[in-house]
């Protein structure tokens, strides 16, 4: 038992030849909002797949909610940890109706059947949709929604069984400026609400931080650079060493920035 909510301690992840984690830990408690940054391929998804139970590590100890992982059934987790990824979305059918991908998610699932929703599911979810900017959608076939649509679709199904820990793999990937913003607007609610889960979100760009995040984890190559309070860690030095070149960092009305200082990279 920890009364961490996700406690990484000195884990490894070895798949064939590769360690794709070396040796990462990370305490995240109970009110923080974590962004982790870092290049492609730097594991960052790993980090993810661990907090959801999907994996485990090589060696090193994993907690999730308290609990040593294996302590937790797979099922539980679904429905205390909520997660949004392309390859989560990936495996929704483009026939299913927008409503039902959030609904679904009460019982861990995706895609429906013959289960039955109460209306407090109904409404739930639909109040969901609502605060994403999508409730109109509701009754649409999620492969007619646009790449933007389905990414908050998806974030109003990854907090819809009402989770402990919600996890945020490149919500903005892939949207354009204006519905990149409208995110921001809907997270950065969530992360001021106290009542809100603890959040993981996974991003390349520092522009995609949400107002309101509390801590950071900067990643290169499978391995920590730095993880800790954001305004300690999302320094220019720190950065330009997670992306491998020299960065100007700006904070500006809790939101972040950062463009290339030159050309050279750093080591
Ligand atoms: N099953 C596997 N076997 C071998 N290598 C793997 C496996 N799964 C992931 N990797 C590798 O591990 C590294 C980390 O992957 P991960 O998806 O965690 O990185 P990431 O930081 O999320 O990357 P990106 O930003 O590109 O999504 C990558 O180089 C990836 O190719």
């Amino acid at each position: 038992m920890t009364d961490a909510v996700l406690a990484l301690d000195d884990v490894t992840v070895v798949r064939g030849e590769k360690t794709i984690l070396d040796s990462i830990s990370l305490r995240v408690e109970d009110g923080q909002r974590w962004v982790v940054l870092g290049p492609n391929g730097a594991g960052k998804t790993t980090v993810l797949q661990l907090a959801t139970g999907r994996i485990y590590p090589s060696s090193g100890e994993l907690h999730v909610l308290g609990e040593k992982l294996g302590r937790l059934d797979v099922s539980e987790l679904r429905s205390r940890v909520g997660l949004a990824s392309s390859a989560l979305e990936g495996r929704i059918q483009g026939r299913e109706r927008v409503k039902d991908v959030v609904l679904t998610a009460a019982y861990g699932m995706i895609g429906r059947w013959r289960e039955a929703y109460d209306d407090f599911d109904e409404t739930r979810a639909e109040d969901l949709l609502a605060a994403f900017g999508v409730g109109h959608l509701a009754d649409r076939d999620f492969g007619t929604l646009s790449e933007g649509e389905r990414k908050r679709v998806q974030v109003a199904r990854a907090l819809m069984s009402d989770p402990e820990l919600l996890l945020l793999d490149e919500p903005a990937g892939g949207l354009d400026l204006g519905g990149r913003e409208e995110l921001m607007w809907a997270l950065t609610e969530i992360a001021g609400d106290h009542r809100s889960p603890v959040i993981i979100l996974v991003t390349h760009h520092v522009e995609e931080i949400p107002q309101g995040f509390t801590h950071a984890l900067l990643m290169r190559d499978g391995r920590t650079v730095a993880a800790g309070p954001i305004e300690e860690t999302l320094t220019p030095h720190l950065l330009s060493e997670t992306f491998g070149l020299e960065l100007e960092v700006e904070r500006h009305r809790g939101r972040w920035s950062a463009r290339a200082a030159g050309r050279a990279r750093v080591e």
